[in-house]
């Protein structure tokens, strides 16, 4: 397909996706942290309490969650904070809430792959996301809890068992892909790393963190070997924290960021911006013909507004491209078993 078409097509399905825009209190968004407590949980809610748009902030965890809380309320700007601790507050958190973010979950030791933590976060996605289902429907739902390339299938599975999936409102966070691959590059390039801007395609693990370094703004044009070198270090950034933290956790200031520029542009589009683009890992099989894929996207105020074309990629890009679709294909389709075929509950 032409890419004009493919973006004329890609505008008409996200409108059937976003149903209704969100509705827009003048006073700003409820917006839920599910793991507020963790060492994500902590440095986004800071991040989400400074963020303008914010009305209320609410902070969920199995652990508990008043500390933070009240610490973080401290701070003198109009978001509300509350805390919510333990299954029975779930309700509490997240009824009427207009964006779900969810970084709950264990976190990567040294030796492990994110695949490896599918057997514990699995479940805390599903039950998390059967409270989404329940309480905020309509919400727009950000899952940061590794497997990525898994646990956004499992939530979309859980959320259409329940008739509340909208295509258009769930994204797998891919942020730090991209904040990673701007860093590196400006490294690289010499420049400031505000200043530069690479497209991050995929999944959020290994091979399928696709970053199109051909596509940058400014162009990123270095020979074969650099390329090469620079892509393999955005790829492995996550071992790279993972090793440095020797048996601490993974990435968690860095993610706590990025989390909270892709919090902060959900809320910017929610409010009627239509110059918001981020890239994110949503369903939808338009772009690449898997049925999850990272790639850029317009963001609107009922959601996804426009899935942009891929950027154009060289030959090497293309070929990584190809080879990652069998491990993409895989991740997707054992969160998907996962929801159709669960173990049983704990
Ligand atoms: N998408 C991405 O780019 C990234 C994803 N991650 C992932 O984020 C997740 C969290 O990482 P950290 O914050 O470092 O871990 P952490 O262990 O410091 O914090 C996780 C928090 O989740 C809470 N939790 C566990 N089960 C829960 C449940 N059922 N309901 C509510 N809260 C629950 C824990 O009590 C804890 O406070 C991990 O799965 C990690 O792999 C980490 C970095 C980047
Ligand atoms: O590497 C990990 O386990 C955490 C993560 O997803 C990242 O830092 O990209």
């Amino acid at each position: 397909m032409r890419p004009a078409a493919a973006a004329a097509t890609a505008r008409a399905q996200a409108q059937e996706l976003g149903a209704q825009p969100t509705a827009a209190p003048s006073s700003g968004y409820a917006v839920a942290v599910l793991g507020a407590s963790g060492g994500i949980g902590q440095p986004l809610s800071l991040l989400l309490k400074l963020t303008p748009g914010v009305r209320e902030l609410r902070l969920y965890d199995v652990a508990p969650t008043a500390g933070v809380a009240a610490d973080l309320s401290h701070i003198a700007t109009p978001a509300r904070v509350s805390a919510h601790s333990g299954p029975d507050a779930l309700a509490d958190a997240l009824y009427g809430a207009d964006l779900v973010v969810i970084p709950a979950g264990v976190p990567r030791k040294p030796g492990m792959t994110r695949d490896d933590l599918f057997n514990i976060n699995a479940g805390i996605v599903r039950t998390l996301v059967e409270g989404v289902a329940r309480f905020c429907p309509r919400a727009w739902l950000a899952i940061i809890s590794n497997p990525v390339n898994s646990t956004v299938p499992i939530a979309a599975e859980v959320l259409k068992r329940a008739g509340a999936f909208n295509p258009g409102r769930l994204f797998g966070v891919t942020t730090l892909d991209v904040l990673r691959a701007n860093t590196f590059a400006a490294e690289v390039l010499g420049l400031d790393p505000e200043a530069v801007s690479v497209p991050v395609i995929g999944g959020h693990a290994g091979a399928t963190i696709l970053p199109v370094l051909s596509a940058a703004s400014p162009p990123v044009q270095l020979p074969d070997d650099r390329a090469r070198a620079l892509m393999a270090r955005i790829q492995d950034a996550g071992t790279e924290v993972v090793k440095a933290k020797a048996g601490a956790g993974s990435a968690t200031l860095s993610m706590a960021a990025a989390a909270a520029r892709f919090a902060a542009s959900c809320l910017r589009a929610m409010g009627g911006d239509s110059n918001v683009v981020e890239c994110a890992y949503v369903a939808s099989s338009l772009v690449s013909g898997l049925p999850y894929f990272a790639s850029p996207l317009r963001l609107g105020p009922a959601g996804i507004a426009e899935f942009l074309p891929l950027p154009p990629m060289n030959g090497v890009e293309r070929e990584n491209l190809e080879a990652m679709r069998g491990e993409l294909d895989a991740s997707i389709k054992k969160g998907v078993d996962f929801v159709a075929n669960p173990p049983a509950r704990k």
